[in-house]
């Protein structure tokens, strides 16, 4: 992907192609795009890293709210967006038995009750068994420690949402 062609998108075009980096969170992308010309992709990534890291607490957890559980509802109605679907499907959540998808919906909703935001974690670089762990191990930790631990699996799936952009064509996401 050539940055200048990047560059050259008009704003609607851009979160067209970057809104999902952080799910449901096209705010973020079209924000960014007042820092134009990006330098390469990793700037873009830096950019979007400096305006979460920036947000008050409320706003982070604002973002984790935006994602969807893991094995969740919109999982099983089919309404995850195509990037967590896949992402989802990678890490095996698709495919669990029942037992697999009642553990997953009574942790998710003790870590809701607890936090009062989903748990997050990178689902493409975890597998089910990692994920099942973590979700145990980190109902242990405090708030605050907890949102920033969540925030930093948001940074993970958006690099590698970004870098799934830049090995795709980026005409056919227009
Ligand atoms: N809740 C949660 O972690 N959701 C996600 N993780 C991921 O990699 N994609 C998601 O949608």
């Amino acid at each position: 992907m050539d940055i200048n062609v990047v560059n050259a998108l008009t704003y609607e075009d851009f979160v067209k192609l970057f809104g999902n980096v952080v799910e449901k969170c096209p705010l973020i992308s079209a924000a960014i795009w007042s820092h134009r010309p990006f330098k390469d992709l990793a700037d873009i990534e830096a950019h979007i890293t400096e305006f979460i890291i920036r947000l008050p607490d409320s706003g982070k957890a604002g973002i984790l709210r935006c994602h969807p559980d893991l094995a969740g509802r919109d999982l099983q109605s089919g309404t995850l967006t195509r990037e967590s679907q896949e992402e989802q499907s990678r890490a095996g959540m698709t495919t669990l038995d029942s037992a697999e998808v009642l553990q997953m919906y009574r942790l998710n909703s003790e870590y809701k009750e607890r936090f009062g935001f989903p748990f997050v974690i990178c689902a493409r670089l975890n597998k089910k068994a990692d994920i099942v762990g973590q979700l145990s191990e980190r109902l242990k930790n405090d708030r605050a420690a907890e949102r920033e631990r969540a925030i930093e699996e948001v940074k993970k799936i958006c690099s590698l949402r970004l870098r799934n952009i830049v090995l795709s064509d980026i005409q056919t996401k227009l």
